[in-house]
């Protein structure tokens, strides 16, 4: 007799699945979830294979969970990303496996009748129990007894007795059906075009990858509705990919309005039962269309044959702590394998996209215009060296004579300024000190609202000191540079009677609070919305016809490789929000070089100039995707260990040709939560095979001691 050995991987960060004997009488499959033995526990682990063999001295399987099965399709794309990122296959797969905690699974409910048979012996506390129940309604056994005043025993004595009789009852829904055909929207022409190529495509045999590029406020998502509307109608599932899911009611409100129903959500939010129910609705089928997160990605759809990525040039889908992995790369590489169509919509796509067009990889298809007519907002640079701008305020006269102009007409201001708190570095007047972190290399900024002193890297907080720390000296701490409470304050001194609401990620009241201020502000309840790039984002106001950009070079100067293209695309996105709803915008945007290239184009209006500038740029200096770049970041709690593993690594890094490894160099931001930090950076030409490369130089590398980690950043997007 054969018996079988099953290799199985486990959720934690190992790289290799272990083998197990599977016991006479266990009928397993691969992809099913299993508890095993390891050490002394049990574990939860996937069937990563099976094979023939004795097997007599393996521990055994002792026995399947009751979770979905993972589906070929999905081991396939998780020992993908375990191979792409250079992560333990394990952690790939723990992204994957969320599951069903036996603990928590779901109560069946059971709800009461009447039945109608009388008891033998009747009491007024029966009575009461049938004169609730006289109208037939099912109801739980605990909401009858409350009903009638009674304990819930009397319910029980009712149901042995016949006169009740018990209804399993029918679980809500996770997610209603979508209906394709409910509100078919009215499509423009140009609209309809992009629609039908996207759906069109999804017919091909091997469905492309499209690049769905089209100007803020263009209408791209009705556009993808309808290829969703689509994937519905194929009977297959579709998901939408969002960089901020917990902000998007809007969005929500706009699916129902063509969908009848509002789509299934996926983000760390949904929790507890209502996450269970949904993972298991989501493998076997019954829900059709998510919305979700980057981690949405890792759900196993049971035929999925959608994929809309939403503002793809977001740096939010990239992850980069654990598996340090791209959700828009890794969306492609899912639709390859599940055989689904790929959508990539933005008004500002990454080079990255835009590259992957000219080669023909991916599709192009382009909504020039704004929807219903609507013009672009006028953009027009501020030059600062030119503005007399009081110590102390960072509005400029120009600035400020639009507002009042803009606010003259009833219509509503959006100033934005990438910065949380009040100000990002505090000194003292009297000694110079500068208050810093004691976990980072950072400044403390401050919160003048909560009067505290805030790490943004580590979230270290203290309260403002009334005297300086340093030198003891009363009240001499001065705020440098603005953030947006700072602006807040500025704008209450020269517009006092008008509402003005500040929207950062940090506001009190949380996610909850956010959402109801945005809808306050599309229906106009301020008149000057002061916002990080949160706002900047993916929002329709209607009444908003200006936008003051206050600092347009902040982002400029970093050493980043993107810089240019992340502020191009950010200035892009805020200005266009303006000018969305029946009257035409404009944009003002204060900067000290309006010569820029980024500036300048932004102002021209030409974003294909830029485009055509930036790509020659990274091709030129190689840079992705031209060349390929891998960041290894090596930190230790004592800065002399980080450096010495950096430099011993460096030793025995032996690139081939068109490999080139620079470093170990402290990394930008030295020390983050009290770990000290060194940066090796691997640039490769475009053919060579960087993982296999990375896992060569790896393998050659001293063991890691103590408390030194080294973190494999493939395509990393943070230079910090
Ligand atoms: N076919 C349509 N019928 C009615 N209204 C539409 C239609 N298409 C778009 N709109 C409206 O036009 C506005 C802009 O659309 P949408 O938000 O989809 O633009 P977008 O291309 O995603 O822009 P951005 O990239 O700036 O977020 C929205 O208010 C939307 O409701
Ligand atoms: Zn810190």
């Amino acid at each position: 007799m054969t018996s079988h050995i099953a290799d199985v991987l486990i959720p934690l960060a190992l790289d290799t699945a272990y083998s197990y004997a599977v016991p006479d009488g266990l009928d397993l499959k691969e992809g099913d979830v299993v508890q095993v033995p390891l050490a002394s526990r049990e574990v939860v682990g996937v069937v990563w294979g099976l094979r023939s063999g004795q097997g007599g001295n393996l521990k055994k399987v002792t026995g399947v969970v009751d979770a979905p099965n993972l589906s070929a399709k999905m081991r396939k794309f998780l020992d993908w990303i375990a191979w792409y990122t250079l992560a333990p296959k394990g952690s790939a797969l723990a992204m994957g496996l969320k599951l069903v905690d036996a603990e928590r699974a779901e109560v069946v409910r059971v709800g009461v009748r009447l039945a109608g048979q009388l008891p033998k012996r009747m009491t007024p506390a029966r009575q009461k129990v049938i004169e609730a129940a006289q109208d037939g309604v099912v109801r739980l056994k605990s909401e009858l007894a409350h009903a009638a005043g009674v304990s819930a025993g009397v319910v029980d004595g009712l149901i042995d007795e016949g006169t009740l009789e018990t209804v399993t009852l029918l679980q809500e829904p996770v997610a209603e059906a979508p209906n394709p055909d409910s509100g078919s929207a009215a499509l423009s022409d140009g609209q309809q075009a992009a629609a039908l190529e996207l759906i069109a495509s999804m017919a091909e045999e091997h469905p492309p990858v499209t690049l769905l590029e089209g100007v803020t406020g263009s209408g791209k998502t009705e556009v993808y509705f309808e290829a969703v509307a689509q994937a519905v109608r194929d009977g297959r599932q579709a998901l939408i990919l969002m960089p901020e899911i917990a902000l998007t009611t809007q969005f929500l409100d706009r699916f129902a309005a063509r969908f009848g129903v509002k789509p299934a959500t996926w983000h760390s939010g949904v929790t507890g039962r209502k996450r269970e129910r949904l993972y298991a609705a989501i493998a076997s089928g019954e829900v059709r269309v998510v919305a979700g997160a980057r981690s949405a990605l890792f759900l196993p759809y049971a035929d999925l044959g959608l994929i809309v990525v939403d503002e793809e040039h977001e740096t939010a889908y990239k992850q980069d702590d654990g598996v340090h992995y791209h959700a828009r790369d890794m969306a492609v590489v899912r639709g390859r394998i599940e055989n689904a169509s790929v959508v990539l919509a933005s008004a500002t796509p990454s080079i990255e996209s835009r590259v992957n067009v000219q080669r023909g990889r991916y599709r192009h298809v382009q909504l020039p215009e704004r929807f219903g007519g609507r013009q672009m907002p006028q953009i027009r640079a501020v030059d600062l060296r030119r503005e007399t701008i009081p110590k102390g305020r960072w509005l400029s006269p120009t600035l400020n004579l639009s507002i009042e102009d803009t606010l003259g007409r009833g219509e509503q201001v959006l100033l934005f300024l990438n910065r949380r708190g009040y100000a990002p570095l505090t000194l003292c007047r009297a000694c110079a000190h500068r208050y810093e972190c004691p976990n980072c290399s950072a400044w403390l900024v401050e919160h003048r609202f909560r009067r505290s002193l805030v790490c943004h890297h580590c979230g270290h907080v203290e309260r403002t000191p009334q005297a300086c720390i340093s030198c003891g000296s009363i009240d001499s701490l001065v705020p440098c540079g603005p953030g947006v409470e700072r602006i807040a304050e500025e704008v209450a001194e020269i517009f006092p009677d008008k509402r003005c609401v500040v929207l950062s990620s940090d506001m009190l009241g949380g996610t909850e609070r956010l959402r109801t201020e945005l809808a306050a502000i599309a229906d106009g309840a301020f008149d000057i919305v002061i916002g990080t790039q949160l706002v900047a984002k993916g929002h329709n106001f209607p009444l908003m016809t200006l936008v003051g950009v206050l600092d347009a070079d902040i982002g400029l100067t970093s050493g980043d490789p993107r810089a240019a293209e992340r502020t191009f695309q950010m200035l892009q996105q805020v200005t266009g929000r303006a000018g969305r709803g029946e009257k035409p915008g404009r944009a003002l945007v204060q900067t000290w070089q309006p010569d820029h290239p980024v500036i300048a184009a932004l102002v021209s209006g030409d974003a294909e100039r830029f485009y055509e500038e930036e790509t020659r740029v990274r091709e030129i200096a190689g840079l992705p995707p031209f060349g390929r770049l891998a960041s290894l970041i090596v930190s230790a709690a004592e800065r002399e260990a980080a450096e010495a593993h950096a430099r011993a690594m460096a030793l025995v890094a032996q690139p081939p040709a068109g490999v080139t490894v620079l470093g170990p160099a402290e990394a930008p931001l030295a020390l983050i939560r009290g770990r000290y930090r060194f940066r090796l950076l691997v640039k490769t030409e475009r053919e060579v095979d960087l993982q296999a490369y990375l896992r060569d130089w790896l393998g050659r590398c001293p063991k890691v001691r103590g408390n030194a980690r080294v973190a494999i950043d493939v395509d990393p997007q943070s230079f910090l």
